[in-house]
């Protein structure tokens, strides 16, 4: 049998009372590259949270690699790559030493970065197209190659699960086919990848399953549905992040 990775059971989470995941239930098994998709505001992203432990379930349990996750400690093999880098955070690092920030769980921060952080830093760099870009300052770079930037650093700490939320959402086209080649060559390698989506783009290809999320529970888990209405035109403008809450069955679940 293939491993779990990812087991959520009768979740349940809500903010200040208000239930946001009513009962959702998902597993992901080893190697499965999964997106999550569903309407702004469908609690997409506060499953993810759930899954990582960041915010507490009042119901229902999340295990990572078979361990409840509040008691998981093993984060060296979970990357994560959350929706945006901190707006103007001013901090003037360059794209190397961003990268290099994922190797901190894998080496612990007293010990200085050997041989292997090095070469894993460099094949980050190279597996989202950004070697060349390697001393600039984060700040200089579009908003698409930061957010390959952030995808670096998750695959330098070489991590078995990569999670990932809305990581091609208002990026340009270059970036979003640099990222579904890393992604490619990550799942390729044996990687689980659970990522949050609103268009799929050129990483349709590469979704083993889509989990449609709809008020609360999980709408649809199979293959992945086509973009339905309004949103599959191609001059369809996306509102991000949180924008007005859009129709249902944005994500057509037959
Ligand atoms: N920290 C928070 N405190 C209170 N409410 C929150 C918090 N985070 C999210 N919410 C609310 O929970 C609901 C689900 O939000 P969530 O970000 O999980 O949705 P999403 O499907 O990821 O949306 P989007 O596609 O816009 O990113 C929304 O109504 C949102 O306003």
């Amino acid at each position: 049998m293939t491993p779990e990775v990812i087991s959520v059971t009768h979740g349940v989470v809500g903010y200040d009372g208000r239930p946001v995941l009513r009962d959702v239930s998902l597993t992901v098994t080893a190697g499965e590259v999964v997106a999550i998709l569903g309407a702004n505001g469908s609690g997409k992203s506060t499953l993810v949270r759930a899954v990582l432990g960041l915010v507490p379930l009042s119901a229902g349990s999340v295990t990572l690699f078979g361990q409840q996750v509040r008691r998981f400690r093993q984060w060296h093999r979970v990357g994560y790559v959350p929706q945006r880098l901190g707006a103007g955070s001013g901090v003037p690092a360059t794209v190397a030493e961003v990268v290099a920030s994922g190797r901190l769980a894998r080496r612990g921060i007293l010990r200085p970065p050997g041989r292997a952080d090095r070469e894993a830093v460099a094949e980050a760099l190279r597996a989202v197209g950004l070697a060349d870009r390697a001393k600039d300052p984060v700040a200089t770079l579009s908003g698409g190659q930061q957010q390959r930037t952030l995808i670096a650093r998750a695959l330098a700490g070489r991590p078995e699960l990569l999670i990932l939320d809305e990581p091609t959402a208002g990026v340009d086209t270059a970036s979003q086919e640099a990222f579904a080649g890393a992604l490619r060559g990550f799942a390729t390698d044996g990687g689980t990848v659970l990522l949050v989506a609103h268009e799929l783009g050129p990483l349709r290809p590469l979704i083993s399953r889509a989990v449609v999320v709809h008020q609360g529970v999980v709408a649809h888990d199979g293959t992945v549905p086509d973009p339905a209405g309004h949103h599959a035109a191609p001059d369809h403008d996306h509102v991000h992040p949180h924008g007005p809450e859009e129709p249902a069955g944005l994500w057509s679940t037959t």
